[in-house]
């Protein structure tokens, strides 16, 4: 079993105090920093980039970046996020045209690599890769936007995902984003989840420790 990590989205983080924002919610108790990739294409919202991945880097920010490209075609940005700082790095299948290829540049840059399904992305995109994968991230919302509302029948796809990695024998983390809160996070982690991403129930409560607190109690009551 991979132990729990917290992973705050610094979507939902104020832009204007980014690198105090992710000091905070780091020594609130948070494990990895998730950081969202939008580029108006491939979702209808534009982030960040390489840059200020770095920026976090040179802010003295070491946990790890759990970099999640919403963006297509992804390959090119992928060298530019590892020289950056990125530890784990995920893309969406629709977005690559040789899915196994850009695992490969992902792991070839020294990053773990993630394969990310959409709400509706049926689990067969995984057929042939998940043993190359160290992660899958099933999204319970449509990407593009923080603070929606979890969709329910996610968690009937992360039992299936949890079975499917049981059955491969590898060590590849389950991730959950999108929706994620206090009062779900144990029905999410009970489905089979591991990783566990949230926006706006982190960076919209007042004190980050309290919330990640009861986050990580709540799973820690499943697992
Ligand atoms: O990737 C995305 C949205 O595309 C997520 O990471 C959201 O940013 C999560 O936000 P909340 O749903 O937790 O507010």
């Amino acid at each position: 079993m991979q132990p729990t990590v917290i992973a705050p989205s610094i979507l939902s983080a104020d832009f204007a105090r980014l690198g105090e924002e992710v000091d905070n919610v780091l020594a609130a108790g948070a494990d990895w920093v998730h950081f969202d990739v939008m580029d108006n294409h491939y979702v209808p919202n534009l982030t960040i980039g390489p840059m200020v991945c770095e920026a976090l880097r040179k802010h003295g920010v070491t946990a790890p970046i759990d970099v999640h490209l919403m963006v297509e075609p992804v390959d090119r940005l992928i060298p530019d996020f590892a020289k950056a700082g990125a530890t784990d790095i995920s893309f969406h299948p629709e977005a690559s045209r040789h899915v196994h290829r850009t695992i490969q540049l992902i792991k070839g840059e020294g990053c773990r690599a993630g394969l990310v399904l959409n709400p509706a992305t049926p689990l067969d995109v995984l057929d042939y890769v998940l043993e190359d994968l160290d992660m899958v991230l099933l999204m319970s919302v449509n990407p593009g936007f923080g603070g929606q509302s979890f969709i329910p029948s996610t968690l009937r796809k992360i039992e299936r995902v949890r079975e499917r990695i049981a059955a491969s024998g590898k060590a590849i983390r389950l991730e959950v984003d999108g929706g994620v809160k206090p009062g779900n996070i144990a029905d999410i982690a009970k489905a089979g989840a591991d990783t566990f991403v949230a926006g706006s129930a982190i960076f919209g409560h007042a004190d980050y420790a309290q919330v990640i607190g009861r986050m990580r109690a709540a799973v820690d009551s499943v697992r």
